[in-house]
């Protein structure tokens, strides 16, 4: 059997807010036993600040930039499951660069999206009119989700240890 490649993810997870790609991904990698890794997590520590905080201070232009950045160095670094943020496969850039990857899509109606997000906390896009601003995201983003994923998963009504358990069967081929 040939050993692992430590330099690139076992799985990378694509979908919109709420598809659930930080719940699932911290869940596939525990079952799989591999490190996770969250790109919003990457960007928010290489800024020193919470991401709605960047988008404050600095826009979402200047977020993006870091989200290409940070979404480069984790494909280069990250031996485990990458879980991107939402809006990360809007980068022409990041969705060249994620050809030749295992890369699933979480995919998630709009209740249940709407549900999971709630006000938005957190999340800096969804601030004002929550439900109408995921559908327009959603809309714009299902056929980039669908360009990058070399398999698509659906989350709707099912428990995150289902969906991680239906991937990592799917990893196994
Ligand atoms: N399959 C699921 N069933 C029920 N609730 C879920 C499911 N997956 C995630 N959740 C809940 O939905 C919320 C959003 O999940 P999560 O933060 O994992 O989404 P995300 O895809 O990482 O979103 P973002 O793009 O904003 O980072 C969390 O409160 C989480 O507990
Ligand atoms: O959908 C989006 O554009 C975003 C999703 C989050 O994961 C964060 O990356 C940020 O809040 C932007
Ligand atoms: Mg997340």
């Amino acid at each position: 059997m040939s050993a692992p490649d430590r330099s690139r993810p076992v799985c990378v997870l694509v979908g919109a807010p709420g598809s659930g790609k930080t719940t699932v991904g911290r869940a596939l990698a525990e079952a799989l036993g591999v490190e996770f890794r969250d790109t919003d997590a990457d960007i928010e520590q290489m800024a020193g600040k919470p991401i709605p905080e960047i988008f404050i201070d600095e826009g979402e232009a200047h977020f993006r930039t870091l989200e290409r950045a940070a979404v480069a160095a984790a494909l280069a670094g990250c031996p485990g499951v990458l879980a991107l943020g939402g809006g990360a496969v809007l980068a022409e850039e990041t969705r060249a660069a994620l050809v030749g990857h295992t890369v699933v899509h979480l995919s998630v109606e709009l209740s249940d999206a709407v549900k999971r997000v709630g006000l938005g906390a957190g999340r800096p896009l969804l601030a004002i009119n929550p439900r109408a601003t995921l559908k327009q995201l959603m809309d714009q983003r299902r056929p980039l989700y669908a360009e990058v994923a070399t398999a698509t998963v659906a989350t709707d009504g099912r428990t995150p240890e289902e969906i991680a358990a239906e991937i990592a069967a799917l990893l196994k081929g």
